[in-house]
């Protein structure tokens, strides 16, 4: 059976970038098929979604936040009400739009969104970002057949590997071209070997903390730094005053957020990044070589994204209490001065990274819409 027209695609997801740009992606790869798709996005007020939804030109529906506790607390009790509540939202933005497919992505908005459509008997696609599931994904991969994952071997029933939808901007960048144009545009040296230091679209107080404290090092080996700090977050650059590197002038240069990270990535030879699955499969996609110092939190997904990767020899895996000064000096320096360790890494990251799983996902998502089986 095939939806008369084109199809209205509900997208439910949010909370931080690294949930909300894999949605955008999709998005990008369902206009490309139809111009025509109705795309409309369940998100909250609170996430980035209410800022970078928008900002993409995308039609926003705003639900209320339903955090379910990860152990049963009293909170718990208050789970079905508050849950009622955004299933019912969910379900009038559903009708109102014909909704022909709802997407999931996890997070707050996803489990509503997945209750809703089950009500109103709307196929429902399950996108998983990390390695290991998150609880509103473990409920959504129960209702139906259609579950895409980002990497091979997440413990969800019925996932296929698709790999993490990456924005065209990240997916169609060319590194190679835009170089000079985006180290100027960020008031980088064209000439510098240059780290880029990233904690994922919240920021990462570790990275904040360590990196500019061996600014000195740093700078007397010649490796500029972009430092994107997260918003909120404090980063302290020393100055150099007489000590090493005083003289030259290598740039250290602070961002709280990039809506353009593509410049970064086109900017920077390498990474100390977290290991959240956007940045694993973005920097894995390009090719670019990293030490990833996953979040010591959560269910531990951070670690279980970046080890495939790492195993493949795409990059390093630091744990986050061997992250200090001393590490710099004796492990990323001379990683950074050796290009063709920095090379055979690149290589082994690119030959891992998946660049058309936004095509494939909207693919699946066409499907699910139009009566198709998995
Ligand atoms: C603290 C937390 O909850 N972290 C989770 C969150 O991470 P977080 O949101 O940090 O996610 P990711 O590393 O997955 O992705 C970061 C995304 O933000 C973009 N970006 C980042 C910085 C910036 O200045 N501009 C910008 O656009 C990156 O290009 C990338 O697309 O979602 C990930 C994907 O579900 C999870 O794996 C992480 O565990």
């Amino acid at each position: 059976m095939t939806a008369p027209g084109p199809l209205s695609v509900v997208l439910a997801g949010g909370g931080t970038a690294g949930h909300v740009s894999p949605l955008l992606a999709t998005a990008e790869a369902l206009l490309r098929l139809d111009p025509a798709t109705r795309v409309t996005v369940l998100g909250t007020a609170e996430g980035l979604e209410a800022r970078l939804v928008p900002a993409a030109g995308l039609d926003l529906r705003v639900l209320p936040r339903v955090p379910l506790p990860r152990r049963p607390t009293v909170d718990l009790l208050r789970v079905p009400g508050r849950l009622a509540g955004a299933v019912a939202a969910a379900r009038r933005v559903l009708t109102e739009v014909s909704a022909d497919v709802v997407v999931g992505f996890g997070g707050y908005v996803a489990t509503p969104a997945y209750l809703a459509a089950r009500q109103a008997r709307v196929p429902v696609v399950v996108h998983e970002q990390n390695a290991l599931p998150g609880l509103a994904n473990r409920v959504g991969a129960r209702l139906t057949p259609w579950v895409a994952t980002t990497f091979e071997g997440t413990p969800l029933r019925g996932a296929q590997r698709v790999g993490l939808p990456l924005r065209a901007a990240v997916a169609g960048l060319d590194r190679d071209a835009l170089r000079g144009e985006a180290r100027a545009a960020l008031g980088l040296r064209p000439d510098l070997v240059t780290l880029l230091v990233t904690g994922g679209s919240l920021g990462a107080q570790r990275l904040n903390d360590v990196l500019p404290a061996v600014r000195a090092d740093l700078a007397a080996a010649g490796v500029q730094v972009l430092h994107v700090s997260g918003r909120g977050k404090t980063v302290t650059v020393p100055d150099l005053g007489a000590g090493p590197g005083a003289g030259t002038v290598v740039p250290y240069v602070v961002e709280p957020y990039l809506d353009r990270m593509d410049l970064a990535y086109a900017a920077c030879d390498a990474v100390v990044c977290r290991a959240g699955a956007g940045t694993v499969c973005e920097l894995s996609a390009l090719g670019l070589p990293a030490a990833y110092v996953p979040l010591p939190v959560g269910n531990g997904e951070q670690r279980r994204n970046a080890e495939p990767l790492v195993a493949a020899g795409g990059g390093l895996l630091v744990a986050d209490a061997d992250l200090t000064p001393a590490w710099v000096r004796t492990t990323l320096l001379p990683l950074l001065a050796d290009p063709d360790r920095l090379a055979a890494m690149a290589g082994a990251a690119r030959a891992h990274g998946v660049l058309d799983a936004a095509d494939r996902l909207a693919g699946m998502v066409v499907r699910a819409a139009t009566g198709g089986t998995p």
